[in-house]
Protein backbone atom coordinates (compact mmCIF):
# COMPACT_ATOMS: atom_id res chain seq x y z
CA UNK A 1 0.00 0.00 0.00
CA UNK A 2 1.13 3.32 -0.67
CA UNK A 3 0.48 6.17 2.60
CA UNK A 4 0.74 9.52 1.91
CA UNK A 5 0.90 11.91 4.83
CA UNK A 6 0.38 15.01 5.73
CA UNK A 7 2.37 18.03 5.84
CA UNK A 8 2.23 18.40 9.72
CA UNK A 9 2.92 15.12 9.75
CA UNK A 10 5.96 15.14 7.22
CA UNK A 11 7.19 18.50 9.67
CA UNK A 12 6.46 16.55 13.19
CA UNK A 13 8.71 13.52 11.53
CA UNK A 14 11.68 16.00 9.90
CA UNK A 15 11.33 17.11 13.11
CA UNK A 16 12.26 14.24 15.02
CA UNK A 17 14.71 12.76 12.90
CA UNK A 18 16.89 16.23 13.22
CA UNK A 19 16.81 15.90 16.92
CA UNK A 20 18.92 12.98 16.29
CA UNK A 21 20.98 13.88 13.32
CA UNK A 22 24.08 16.54 12.67
CA UNK A 23 22.79 19.96 11.41
CA UNK A 24 21.51 20.02 7.76
CA UNK A 25 22.15 16.18 7.59
CA UNK A 26 18.62 16.12 5.93
CA UNK A 27 18.58 18.32 3.58
CA UNK A 28 21.82 16.96 2.37
CA UNK A 29 20.32 13.42 1.93
CA UNK A 30 17.60 15.17 0.11
CA UNK A 31 19.52 16.86 -2.10
CA UNK A 32 21.96 13.63 -2.51
CA UNK A 33 18.94 11.53 -3.70
CA UNK A 34 17.31 14.47 -5.83
CA UNK A 35 20.53 14.46 -7.83
CA UNK A 36 20.86 10.63 -8.24
CA UNK A 37 17.73 10.79 -9.99
CA UNK A 38 18.03 13.90 -12.25
CA UNK A 39 21.61 12.08 -12.87
CA UNK A 40 19.98 8.82 -14.20
CA UNK A 41 17.43 10.91 -16.05
CA UNK A 42 20.45 12.70 -17.71
CA UNK A 43 22.37 9.59 -18.25
CA UNK A 44 19.06 8.13 -20.22
CA UNK A 45 18.22 11.20 -22.09
CA UNK A 46 22.04 11.89 -23.27
CA UNK A 47 21.26 15.54 -21.77
CA UNK A 48 23.92 18.02 -20.60
CA UNK A 49 22.80 21.23 -19.14
CA UNK A 50 20.43 21.68 -16.07
CA UNK A 51 18.27 24.58 -14.43
CA UNK A 52 17.13 25.11 -10.97
CA UNK A 53 14.53 27.35 -10.00
CA UNK A 54 15.38 27.81 -6.67
CA UNK A 55 12.77 29.41 -4.29
CA UNK A 56 13.05 31.36 -0.67
CA UNK A 57 12.41 28.17 1.31
CA UNK A 58 14.06 24.90 1.78
CA UNK A 59 12.69 23.37 -1.25
CA UNK A 60 14.80 26.15 -2.84
CA UNK A 61 17.71 25.27 -0.88
CA UNK A 62 17.36 21.08 -1.77
CA UNK A 63 17.75 22.59 -4.76
CA UNK A 64 20.76 24.20 -4.81
CA UNK A 65 22.75 21.43 -3.19
CA UNK A 66 21.53 19.31 -6.11
CA UNK A 67 22.30 21.50 -8.37
CA UNK A 68 25.90 21.70 -6.88
CA UNK A 69 26.09 18.06 -7.12
CA UNK A 70 25.25 17.83 -10.70
CA UNK A 71 27.83 20.78 -11.73
CA UNK A 72 30.38 19.04 -9.92
CA UNK A 73 29.97 15.87 -11.93
CA UNK A 74 30.49 17.97 -15.01
CA UNK A 75 26.93 18.78 -16.48
CA UNK A 76 26.53 22.57 -17.75
CA UNK A 77 24.92 24.19 -14.45
CA UNK A 78 22.53 27.24 -14.02
CA UNK A 79 20.39 28.59 -11.03
CA UNK A 80 17.48 31.21 -11.32
CA UNK A 81 16.95 33.00 -7.84
CA UNK A 82 13.74 33.90 -7.99
CA UNK A 83 13.27 35.66 -4.75
CA UNK A 84 13.38 39.60 -5.04
CA UNK A 85 15.54 39.78 -2.40
CA UNK A 86 18.50 37.92 -5.26
CA UNK A 87 21.12 36.22 -3.62
CA UNK A 88 20.20 37.30 0.39
CA UNK A 89 16.40 35.87 -0.61
CA UNK A 90 17.74 32.01 -0.61
CA UNK A 91 19.19 29.20 1.36
CA UNK A 92 22.49 30.45 2.18
CA UNK A 93 24.54 27.28 2.51
CA UNK A 94 23.01 25.69 -0.65
CA UNK A 95 24.14 28.88 -3.04
CA UNK A 96 27.52 28.99 -1.48
CA UNK A 97 27.84 25.43 -2.20
CA UNK A 98 26.37 26.34 -5.53
CA UNK A 99 28.90 28.90 -5.99
CA UNK A 100 31.70 26.32 -5.11
CA UNK A 101 30.64 24.13 -7.57
CA UNK A 102 30.72 27.28 -10.62
CA UNK A 103 27.10 26.94 -10.99
CA UNK A 104 26.55 30.20 -13.18
CA UNK A 105 23.81 32.17 -10.81
CA UNK A 106 21.01 34.24 -12.31
CA UNK A 107 18.90 36.50 -10.38
CA UNK A 108 14.79 37.79 -11.62
CA UNK A 109 16.55 41.52 -11.94
CA UNK A 110 18.26 40.25 -15.21
CA UNK A 111 14.21 40.37 -16.76
CA UNK A 112 11.98 37.98 -18.50
CA UNK A 113 13.54 37.53 -22.21
CA UNK A 114 16.96 37.03 -20.94
CA UNK A 115 16.18 34.20 -18.33
CA UNK A 116 14.00 32.57 -20.41
CA UNK A 117 16.25 31.91 -22.56
CA UNK A 118 18.37 30.25 -20.26
CA UNK A 119 15.44 28.24 -19.20
CA UNK A 120 14.76 26.75 -22.54
CA UNK A 121 18.46 25.96 -22.44
CA UNK A 122 17.75 22.95 -20.30
CA UNK A 123 17.58 19.19 -21.11
CA UNK A 124 16.86 18.65 -17.36
CA UNK A 125 14.72 21.73 -15.28
CA UNK A 126 14.77 20.87 -11.50
CA UNK A 127 11.49 23.30 -9.95
CA UNK A 128 12.82 24.21 -6.49
CA UNK A 129 10.40 27.07 -6.34
CA UNK A 130 8.24 25.98 -3.30
CA UNK A 131 7.64 22.54 -1.32
CA UNK A 132 5.06 21.59 1.57
CA UNK A 133 5.40 25.70 2.75
CA UNK A 134 3.61 26.38 -0.64
CA UNK A 135 0.68 28.10 -1.37
CA UNK A 136 -1.32 27.25 -4.11
CA UNK A 137 -0.33 29.18 -7.64
CA UNK A 138 2.76 30.92 -9.22
CA UNK A 139 3.74 34.33 -9.25
CA UNK A 140 4.33 35.87 -12.73
CA UNK A 141 7.43 36.00 -12.78
CA UNK A 142 7.86 32.50 -11.71
CA UNK A 143 4.99 31.31 -13.77
CA UNK A 144 7.10 33.23 -16.96
CA UNK A 145 9.75 30.60 -16.48
CA UNK A 146 8.13 27.58 -16.45
CA UNK A 147 6.04 28.65 -19.74
CA UNK A 148 9.50 29.00 -20.96
CA UNK A 149 10.70 25.32 -20.78
CA UNK A 150 11.96 23.36 -23.65
CA UNK A 151 8.84 20.87 -24.48
CA UNK A 152 11.90 18.02 -24.69
CA UNK A 153 13.40 19.05 -21.20
CA UNK A 154 12.65 16.68 -18.06
CA UNK A 155 11.07 18.58 -15.44
CA UNK A 156 11.74 16.82 -12.12
CA UNK A 157 9.88 18.37 -9.57
CA UNK A 158 11.02 18.79 -5.94
CA UNK A 159 9.40 17.13 -3.48
CA UNK A 160 5.89 18.61 -5.34
CA UNK A 161 5.19 20.04 -8.31
CA UNK A 162 4.91 23.81 -7.17
CA UNK A 163 1.69 26.17 -7.84
CA UNK A 164 0.11 23.01 -6.29
CA UNK A 165 -1.67 22.47 -2.73
CA UNK A 166 0.43 20.51 -0.61
CA UNK A 167 -3.07 18.53 0.92
CA UNK A 168 -4.43 17.91 -2.34
CA UNK A 169 -7.53 19.74 -1.16
CA UNK A 170 -7.70 22.85 -4.03
CA UNK A 171 -6.92 22.37 -7.86
CA UNK A 172 -4.08 23.28 -10.15
CA UNK A 173 -4.87 25.84 -12.19
CA UNK A 174 -1.43 27.25 -12.04
CA UNK A 175 1.55 24.97 -11.36
CA UNK A 176 4.43 23.88 -12.25
CA UNK A 177 3.27 20.23 -15.04
CA UNK A 178 6.03 17.89 -13.73
CA UNK A 179 7.16 14.67 -15.52
CA UNK A 180 8.22 12.88 -12.33
CA UNK A 181 8.09 14.16 -8.51
CA UNK A 182 11.33 13.25 -6.18
CA UNK A 183 9.69 12.82 -2.96
CA UNK A 184 11.28 12.82 0.14
CA UNK A 185 10.04 10.36 3.10
CA UNK A 186 6.81 9.46 2.29
CA UNK A 187 4.46 11.02 -0.41
CA UNK A 188 2.24 14.01 0.34
CA UNK A 189 -1.48 13.88 -0.08
CA UNK A 190 -1.18 15.80 -3.57
CA UNK A 191 0.69 13.31 -4.99
CA UNK A 192 -2.37 11.01 -5.12
CA UNK A 193 -5.46 12.87 -5.03
CA UNK A 194 -6.98 14.22 -8.38
CA UNK A 195 -6.13 17.83 -7.59
CA UNK A 196 -2.24 17.10 -7.97
CA UNK A 197 -1.96 13.47 -9.32
CA UNK A 198 -1.72 14.65 -13.17
CA UNK A 199 1.16 17.38 -12.51
CA UNK A 200 2.96 15.18 -10.30
CA UNK A 201 4.14 13.05 -13.26
CA UNK A 202 5.76 9.93 -12.08
CA UNK A 203 6.57 9.77 -8.30
CA UNK A 204 9.97 8.77 -7.42
CA UNK A 205 10.10 8.44 -2.58
CA UNK A 206 13.39 9.02 -1.47
CA UNK A 207 14.15 7.79 1.53
CA UNK A 208 15.97 10.38 4.14
CA UNK A 209 15.42 8.32 6.99
CA UNK A 210 12.56 10.58 8.42
CA UNK A 211 9.99 7.97 10.18
CA UNK A 212 6.10 7.89 9.47
CA UNK A 213 5.35 4.08 8.98
CA UNK A 214 3.57 4.24 12.90
CA UNK A 215 1.60 7.54 11.89
CA UNK A 216 -1.76 7.19 10.27
CA UNK A 217 -1.51 7.74 6.60
CA UNK A 218 -4.15 11.04 5.58
CA UNK A 219 -4.42 9.56 1.85
CA UNK A 220 -3.71 5.61 0.68
CA UNK A 221 -3.51 3.51 -2.51
CA UNK A 222 -3.99 0.10 -2.62
CA UNK A 223 -1.06 -2.06 -4.65
CA UNK A 224 -1.42 -5.00 -6.61
CA UNK A 225 0.51 -6.97 -3.91
CA UNK A 226 -2.39 -5.92 -1.80
CA UNK A 227 -5.19 -8.10 -3.20
CA UNK A 228 -3.87 -11.56 -1.65
CA UNK A 229 -3.93 -10.35 1.78
CA UNK A 230 -7.66 -8.69 1.22
CA UNK A 231 -9.56 -10.87 -1.53
CA UNK A 232 -12.15 -13.34 -0.36
CA UNK A 233 -10.60 -16.62 -0.44
CA UNK A 234 -12.13 -19.90 0.20
CA UNK A 235 -11.50 -22.18 2.05
CA UNK A 236 -12.10 -26.16 2.39
CA UNK A 237 -14.91 -25.34 5.17
CA UNK A 238 -16.32 -23.15 3.05
CA UNK A 239 -19.76 -23.77 0.76
CA UNK A 240 -21.64 -21.04 -1.47
CA UNK A 241 -23.13 -19.81 1.30
CA UNK A 242 -20.36 -19.20 3.58
CA UNK A 243 -18.83 -17.55 0.91
CA UNK A 244 -21.61 -15.21 0.30
CA UNK A 245 -24.76 -14.63 -1.54
CA UNK A 246 -25.35 -11.50 -3.48
CA UNK A 247 -28.76 -10.16 -3.96
CA UNK A 248 -28.42 -8.04 -7.33
CA UNK A 249 -31.37 -5.58 -8.06
CA UNK A 250 -30.77 -4.35 -11.39
CA UNK A 251 -32.02 -3.99 -15.08
CA UNK A 252 -35.11 -2.59 -15.61
CA UNK A 253 -37.20 -3.08 -19.34
CA UNK A 254 -35.66 0.50 -20.14
CA UNK A 255 -32.23 -0.73 -19.29
CA UNK A 256 -31.62 -4.63 -19.37
CA UNK A 257 -27.83 -4.80 -19.98
CA UNK A 258 -26.77 -3.75 -16.84
CA UNK A 259 -28.46 -6.60 -15.35
CA UNK A 260 -26.09 -8.88 -17.13
CA UNK A 261 -22.92 -6.97 -16.93
CA UNK A 262 -23.43 -6.76 -12.84
CA UNK A 263 -24.18 -10.20 -13.02
CA UNK A 264 -21.55 -11.36 -15.38
CA UNK A 265 -19.20 -9.38 -12.83
CA UNK A 266 -20.32 -10.92 -10.03
CA UNK A 267 -20.19 -14.19 -11.28
CA UNK A 268 -16.50 -13.59 -12.38
CA UNK A 269 -15.50 -12.20 -9.56
CA UNK A 270 -16.38 -15.09 -8.05
CA UNK A 271 -19.49 -15.08 -5.87
CA UNK A 272 -20.75 -17.93 -3.92
CA UNK A 273 -24.41 -17.55 -5.16
CA UNK A 274 -26.45 -14.98 -7.05
CA UNK A 275 -30.08 -14.34 -6.88
CA UNK A 276 -31.17 -11.66 -9.35
CA UNK A 277 -34.15 -9.41 -8.74
CA UNK A 278 -35.29 -7.67 -11.94
CA UNK A 279 -38.58 -7.40 -14.48
CA UNK A 280 -38.53 -10.23 -17.46
CA UNK A 281 -36.46 -8.88 -20.18
CA UNK A 282 -33.42 -8.83 -18.22
CA UNK A 283 -34.55 -12.28 -16.24
CA UNK A 284 -34.35 -13.52 -19.48
CA UNK A 285 -30.79 -12.15 -20.60
CA UNK A 286 -29.47 -12.70 -17.46
CA UNK A 287 -30.27 -16.51 -17.59
CA UNK A 288 -28.34 -16.49 -21.05
CA UNK A 289 -25.53 -14.77 -19.93
CA UNK A 290 -24.81 -16.29 -16.15
CA UNK A 291 -26.67 -19.38 -16.15
CA UNK A 292 -25.37 -19.89 -12.26
CA UNK A 293 -27.46 -17.03 -11.45
CA UNK A 294 -30.93 -17.44 -9.11
CA UNK A 295 -33.77 -15.53 -9.83
CA UNK A 296 -35.97 -14.06 -7.22
CA UNK A 297 -35.95 -12.62 -3.67
CA UNK A 298 -34.03 -14.66 -0.53
CA UNK A 299 -31.60 -15.07 2.14
CA UNK A 300 -28.71 -12.79 0.50
CA UNK A 301 -25.19 -11.88 2.71
CA UNK A 302 -25.52 -8.25 1.23
CA UNK A 303 -27.29 -6.29 -1.62
CA UNK A 304 -25.97 -5.03 -4.89
CA UNK A 305 -28.76 -1.51 -5.89
CA UNK A 306 -29.54 0.22 -8.65
CA UNK A 307 -27.58 -0.89 -12.13
CA UNK A 308 -29.89 -0.43 -14.60
CA UNK A 309 -33.07 -0.01 -12.12
CA UNK A 310 -35.81 2.78 -13.88
CA UNK A 311 -37.03 4.52 -10.72
CA UNK A 312 -39.96 5.50 -12.89
CA UNK A 313 -41.24 2.90 -14.45
CA UNK A 314 -44.66 2.24 -12.93
CA UNK A 315 -45.96 -1.62 -14.21
CA UNK A 316 -46.61 -4.44 -11.65
CA UNK A 317 -42.80 -6.19 -12.13
CA UNK A 318 -40.93 -2.86 -12.06
CA UNK A 319 -42.53 -2.18 -9.10
CA UNK A 320 -42.28 -5.30 -7.22
CA UNK A 321 -38.26 -4.88 -8.13
CA UNK A 322 -38.38 -1.38 -6.43
CA UNK A 323 -39.91 -2.80 -3.46
CA UNK A 324 -37.21 -5.04 -3.00
CA UNK A 325 -34.70 -2.55 -3.46
CA UNK A 326 -36.28 -0.27 -1.23
CA UNK A 327 -36.61 -3.23 1.38
CA UNK A 328 -32.66 -4.06 0.79
CA UNK A 329 -31.71 -0.69 1.38
CA UNK A 330 -33.81 -0.75 4.83
CA UNK A 331 -32.48 -4.03 6.01
CA UNK A 332 -29.29 -4.26 8.37
CA UNK A 333 -27.61 -5.95 5.62
CA UNK A 334 -24.57 -4.48 3.26
CA UNK A 335 -25.42 -3.14 0.64
CA UNK A 336 -23.55 -1.30 -2.60
CA UNK A 337 -25.77 1.37 -4.45
CA UNK A 338 -25.19 2.51 -7.82
CA UNK A 339 -27.17 4.26 -10.44
CA UNK A 340 -30.72 3.82 -10.40
CA UNK A 341 -30.16 3.05 -6.80
CA UNK A 342 -28.68 6.46 -5.96
CA UNK A 343 -32.24 7.79 -6.02
CA UNK A 344 -33.78 5.63 -3.62
CA UNK A 345 -30.89 6.78 -1.05
CA UNK A 346 -32.88 8.85 1.40
CA UNK A 347 -30.34 9.89 3.81
CA UNK A 348 -28.32 7.76 6.84
CA UNK A 349 -28.14 3.58 6.78
CA UNK A 350 -26.65 2.23 10.30
CA UNK A 351 -25.38 -1.08 8.17
CA UNK A 352 -22.42 -1.17 5.94
CA UNK A 353 -23.51 0.84 2.66
CA UNK A 354 -21.03 1.95 -0.05
CA UNK A 355 -22.59 4.41 -2.52
CA UNK A 356 -21.18 4.65 -6.10
CA UNK A 357 -21.84 7.74 -8.00
CA UNK A 358 -19.89 8.95 -10.95
CA UNK A 359 -19.62 13.16 -10.54
CA UNK A 360 -23.03 13.71 -12.14
CA UNK A 361 -24.67 11.66 -9.57
CA UNK A 362 -23.13 12.67 -6.56
CA UNK A 363 -24.13 16.22 -7.85
CA UNK A 364 -27.50 14.85 -7.92
CA UNK A 365 -27.57 13.03 -4.56
CA UNK A 366 -26.09 16.20 -2.79
CA UNK A 367 -28.86 18.57 -4.01
CA UNK A 368 -31.65 15.91 -3.34
CA UNK A 369 -30.32 15.45 0.21
CA UNK A 370 -30.16 19.17 0.61
CA UNK A 371 -26.42 20.51 -0.16
CA UNK A 372 -26.48 23.46 -2.41
CA UNK A 373 -23.52 24.86 -4.97
CA UNK A 374 -21.16 27.44 -4.02
CA UNK A 375 -18.27 29.69 -4.46
CA UNK A 376 -15.20 30.12 -2.98
CA UNK A 377 -15.40 33.51 -1.37
CA UNK A 378 -13.05 36.24 -2.26
CA UNK A 379 -9.58 36.09 -0.81
CA UNK A 380 -9.45 32.13 -1.67
CA UNK A 381 -6.56 31.04 -3.35
CA UNK A 382 -8.69 29.16 -6.03
CA UNK A 383 -11.58 30.42 -8.06
CA UNK A 384 -13.15 27.13 -8.13
CA UNK A 385 -16.54 26.02 -6.11
CA UNK A 386 -15.77 24.37 -3.13
CA UNK A 387 -17.65 21.67 -1.30
CA UNK A 388 -17.53 23.12 2.44
CA UNK A 389 -19.08 26.66 1.36
CA UNK A 390 -22.00 28.21 2.16
CA UNK A 391 -24.54 27.54 0.58
CA UNK A 392 -25.64 29.99 -2.54
CA UNK A 393 -29.19 28.42 -3.21
CA UNK A 394 -28.53 26.21 -6.44
CA UNK A 395 -27.97 23.08 -7.03
CA UNK A 396 -24.52 21.37 -6.61
CA UNK A 397 -23.24 20.56 -10.45
CA UNK A 398 -21.21 18.11 -11.88
CA UNK A 399 -18.73 20.66 -12.23
CA UNK A 400 -18.86 21.80 -8.84
CA UNK A 401 -18.23 18.11 -7.66
CA UNK A 402 -15.02 17.97 -10.08
CA UNK A 403 -13.73 21.06 -8.95
CA UNK A 404 -13.45 19.76 -5.84
CA UNK A 405 -13.88 16.24 -5.67
CA UNK A 406 -12.90 14.98 -2.27
CA UNK A 407 -14.96 17.89 -0.74
CA UNK A 408 -17.90 16.56 -2.44
CA UNK A 409 -17.14 13.24 -1.90
CA UNK A 410 -16.68 13.80 2.32
CA UNK A 411 -20.14 16.28 2.17
CA UNK A 412 -21.82 12.52 1.22
CA UNK A 413 -20.25 10.41 3.39
CA UNK A 414 -20.74 13.12 6.44
CA UNK A 415 -24.73 13.29 5.20
CA UNK A 416 -24.81 9.24 4.68
CA UNK A 417 -22.56 7.94 6.78
CA UNK A 418 -21.88 5.78 4.01
CA UNK A 419 -18.70 5.00 2.12
CA UNK A 420 -18.35 6.72 -1.18
CA UNK A 421 -16.99 5.63 -4.30
CA UNK A 422 -16.55 8.61 -6.25
CA UNK A 423 -15.92 7.24 -9.57
CA UNK A 424 -13.45 9.11 -12.20
CA UNK A 425 -9.97 8.25 -13.34
CA UNK A 426 -8.69 8.33 -10.06
CA UNK A 427 -11.16 7.06 -7.98
CA UNK A 428 -12.29 8.00 -4.61
CA UNK A 429 -13.22 5.99 -1.69
CA UNK A 430 -14.30 8.03 1.10
CA UNK A 431 -15.20 6.85 4.65
CA UNK A 432 -15.84 9.04 7.78
CA UNK A 433 -12.87 7.29 10.79
CA UNK A 434 -10.63 6.23 7.74
CA UNK A 435 -7.94 7.34 5.51
CA UNK A 436 -8.89 8.24 2.07
CA UNK A 437 -8.08 5.70 -0.44
CA UNK A 438 -7.60 6.85 -3.86
CA UNK A 439 -6.72 4.13 -6.86
CA UNK A 440 -6.08 5.25 -10.71
CA UNK A 441 -5.11 1.85 -12.09
CA UNK A 442 -7.70 2.26 -15.36
CA UNK A 443 -7.16 3.19 -18.58
CA UNK A 444 -9.43 6.24 -19.94
CA UNK A 445 -10.62 3.83 -22.38
CA UNK A 446 -12.53 2.62 -18.95
CA UNK A 447 -15.14 5.21 -19.48
CA UNK A 448 -17.77 3.42 -21.57
CA UNK A 449 -20.94 2.53 -21.24
CA UNK A 450 -21.32 0.15 -18.43
CA UNK A 451 -18.63 -0.19 -16.77
CA UNK A 452 -19.80 1.04 -13.58
CA UNK A 453 -21.81 -1.41 -13.62
CA UNK A 454 -19.10 -4.14 -13.61
CA UNK A 455 -17.58 -2.60 -10.79
CA UNK A 456 -21.03 -2.81 -8.66
CA UNK A 457 -20.80 -6.09 -9.43
CA UNK A 458 -17.23 -6.45 -8.21
CA UNK A 459 -17.82 -4.51 -5.15
CA UNK A 460 -21.03 -6.06 -4.20
CA UNK A 461 -19.38 -9.44 -4.47
CA UNK A 462 -16.61 -7.97 -1.83
CA UNK A 463 -19.43 -6.83 0.37
CA UNK A 464 -21.26 -10.65 0.52
CA UNK A 465 -18.14 -12.06 1.10
CA UNK A 466 -17.71 -10.03 4.47
CA UNK A 467 -15.18 -7.31 3.46
CA UNK A 468 -15.69 -4.15 5.40
CA UNK A 469 -17.38 -1.24 2.64
CA UNK A 470 -14.18 0.71 2.98
CA UNK A 471 -11.88 -2.34 2.05
CA UNK A 472 -14.34 -3.74 -0.38
CA UNK A 473 -14.90 0.08 -2.49
CA UNK A 474 -11.34 0.30 -2.89
CA UNK A 475 -10.61 -3.30 -3.25
CA UNK A 476 -13.06 -3.13 -6.05
CA UNK A 477 -11.90 -0.06 -7.65
CA UNK A 478 -8.48 -1.41 -7.95
CA UNK A 479 -9.59 -4.68 -9.69
CA UNK A 480 -11.85 -3.00 -11.94
CA UNK A 481 -9.19 -0.88 -13.29
CA UNK A 482 -6.46 -3.10 -13.47
CA UNK A 483 -9.04 -5.68 -15.15
CA UNK A 484 -9.44 -3.05 -17.64
CA UNK A 485 -5.86 -1.63 -18.22
CA UNK A 486 -4.86 -5.59 -19.32
CA UNK A 487 -8.20 -6.19 -21.01
CA UNK A 488 -7.46 -2.79 -22.96
CA UNK A 489 -3.67 -3.10 -23.56
CA UNK A 490 -3.86 0.15 -25.60
CA UNK A 491 -6.95 -0.30 -27.47
CA UNK A 492 -10.41 0.36 -26.61
CA UNK A 493 -12.74 -1.64 -24.09
CA UNK A 494 -16.37 -2.58 -23.71
CA UNK A 495 -18.11 -2.85 -20.61
CA UNK A 496 -18.85 -6.62 -21.01
CA UNK A 497 -14.64 -7.60 -21.89
CA UNK A 498 -13.79 -5.91 -18.37
CA UNK A 499 -16.45 -8.44 -16.98
CA UNK A 500 -14.93 -11.48 -18.68
CA UNK A 501 -11.37 -10.33 -17.76
CA UNK A 502 -12.33 -10.31 -13.77
CA UNK A 503 -11.52 -13.89 -13.21
CA UNK A 504 -7.77 -14.03 -14.75
CA UNK A 505 -7.06 -11.02 -13.37
CA UNK A 506 -8.00 -12.03 -9.79
CA UNK A 507 -6.14 -15.63 -10.40
CA UNK A 508 -3.14 -13.67 -11.28
CA UNK A 509 -2.69 -10.85 -8.57
CA UNK A 510 -3.56 -13.99 -5.62
CA UNK A 511 -0.57 -15.88 -7.46
CA UNK A 512 1.86 -12.81 -7.33
CA UNK A 513 0.95 -12.50 -3.47
CA UNK A 514 1.83 -16.21 -3.33
CA UNK A 515 4.99 -15.49 -4.74
CA UNK A 516 5.96 -12.33 -3.27
CA UNK A 517 8.05 -12.06 -0.01
CA UNK A 518 6.72 -12.40 3.26
N1 LIG B 1 12.05 20.37 6.93
C1 LIG B 1 13.03 19.51 6.65
O1 LIG B 1 13.72 18.98 7.48
C2 LIG B 1 13.31 19.16 5.26
C3 LIG B 1 12.73 19.91 4.27
N2 LIG B 1 13.02 19.67 3.01
C4 LIG B 1 12.56 20.58 1.98
O2 LIG B 1 12.01 21.75 2.53
C5 LIG B 1 10.76 22.02 1.91
C6 LIG B 1 9.92 22.84 2.81
O3 LIG B 1 10.64 24.03 3.02
P1 LIG B 1 10.00 25.36 3.62
O4 LIG B 1 9.25 25.04 4.83
O5 LIG B 1 11.12 26.33 3.74
O6 LIG B 1 8.96 25.80 2.55
P2 LIG B 1 9.06 25.93 0.95
O7 LIG B 1 10.45 25.85 0.46
O8 LIG B 1 8.07 25.02 0.42
O9 LIG B 1 8.54 27.40 0.64
C7 LIG B 1 8.32 28.37 1.61
C8 LIG B 1 8.73 29.71 1.08
O10 LIG B 1 8.09 29.97 -0.15
C9 LIG B 1 7.27 31.15 -0.06
N3 LIG B 1 6.06 30.84 -0.82
C10 LIG B 1 4.99 30.14 -0.41
N4 LIG B 1 4.11 29.99 -1.41
C11 LIG B 1 4.65 30.59 -2.49
C12 LIG B 1 4.23 30.77 -3.82
N5 LIG B 1 3.06 30.25 -4.25
N6 LIG B 1 5.02 31.43 -4.68
C13 LIG B 1 6.21 31.92 -4.24
N7 LIG B 1 6.66 31.80 -2.98
C14 LIG B 1 5.89 31.15 -2.12
C15 LIG B 1 7.05 31.35 1.40
O11 LIG B 1 6.83 32.71 1.68
C16 LIG B 1 8.35 30.83 2.00
O12 LIG B 1 9.36 31.81 1.94
C17 LIG B 1 10.23 20.67 1.58
O13 LIG B 1 9.24 20.71 0.57
C18 LIG B 1 11.48 19.95 1.12
O14 LIG B 1 11.76 20.26 -0.24
C19 LIG B 1 14.06 18.72 2.66
O15 LIG B 1 15.27 19.41 2.65
C20 LIG B 1 14.11 17.56 3.60
C21 LIG B 1 14.26 18.05 5.00
N1 LIG C 1 -10.71 9.14 -17.66
C1 LIG C 1 -10.86 7.96 -17.03
N2 LIG C 1 -9.81 7.14 -16.84
C2 LIG C 1 -9.96 5.96 -16.25
N3 LIG C 1 -11.14 5.48 -15.78
C3 LIG C 1 -12.24 6.25 -15.93
C4 LIG C 1 -12.15 7.53 -16.55
N4 LIG C 1 -13.39 8.06 -16.56
C5 LIG C 1 -14.22 7.16 -15.97
N5 LIG C 1 -13.52 6.07 -15.59
C6 LIG C 1 -14.07 4.88 -14.92
O1 LIG C 1 -15.03 4.28 -15.79
C7 LIG C 1 -16.14 3.80 -15.06
C8 LIG C 1 -17.39 4.48 -15.59
O2 LIG C 1 -18.48 4.15 -14.80
P1 LIG C 1 -19.89 4.89 -14.91
O3 LIG C 1 -19.67 6.35 -15.11
O4 LIG C 1 -20.70 4.47 -13.76
O5 LIG C 1 -20.47 4.29 -16.25
P2 LIG C 1 -21.87 3.57 -16.48
O6 LIG C 1 -22.87 4.29 -15.64
O7 LIG C 1 -22.15 3.71 -17.94
O8 LIG C 1 -21.69 2.15 -16.06
C9 LIG C 1 -15.84 4.10 -13.60
O9 LIG C 1 -15.28 2.97 -12.96
C10 LIG C 1 -14.81 5.22 -13.66
O10 LIG C 1 -13.97 5.26 -12.54
K1 LIG D 1 8.89 22.20 -5.95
Amino acid sequence: MIRAHSVETVRAAEAAAMAELPEGELMARAARGLADVATARLTDSGGTTVVGLVGAGDNGGDTLYAVAHLAEAGYACAVVLLPAAGRDGVHAGGLEAADGAGVMVHLVAEGPEALAQVVAEADLVLDGIVGIGGRPGLRPEAARLVDAVDDDAWVLAVDLASGLDPAGESGEDDAVWADETVTFGTPKPVHLLPAGEAATGRLTVVDIGIEVDEVPAAVERLEWDDVAALWPVPGRGDDKYSRGVLGLVAGSEAYPGAAVLGATAAAEAGVGMLRLVATPTPVGLVHQAVPEAVVGDGRVQAWAVGPGLDTEATDADAVAQLDVARAALGSELPVVVDAGGLALVAGRREAPTVLTPHAGELARLLTRLGTTGGQRGSGSASSSPAADELPAGRPVTADDVRADPLGHARRLAALTGATVLLKGATTLVVTEGHAVRSQADAPPWLATAGAGDVLTGIVGTLLASGLEPHDAAALGALVHGVTADRVSNGGPLRALAVAHGIRPTVRDLLARGRSAPA
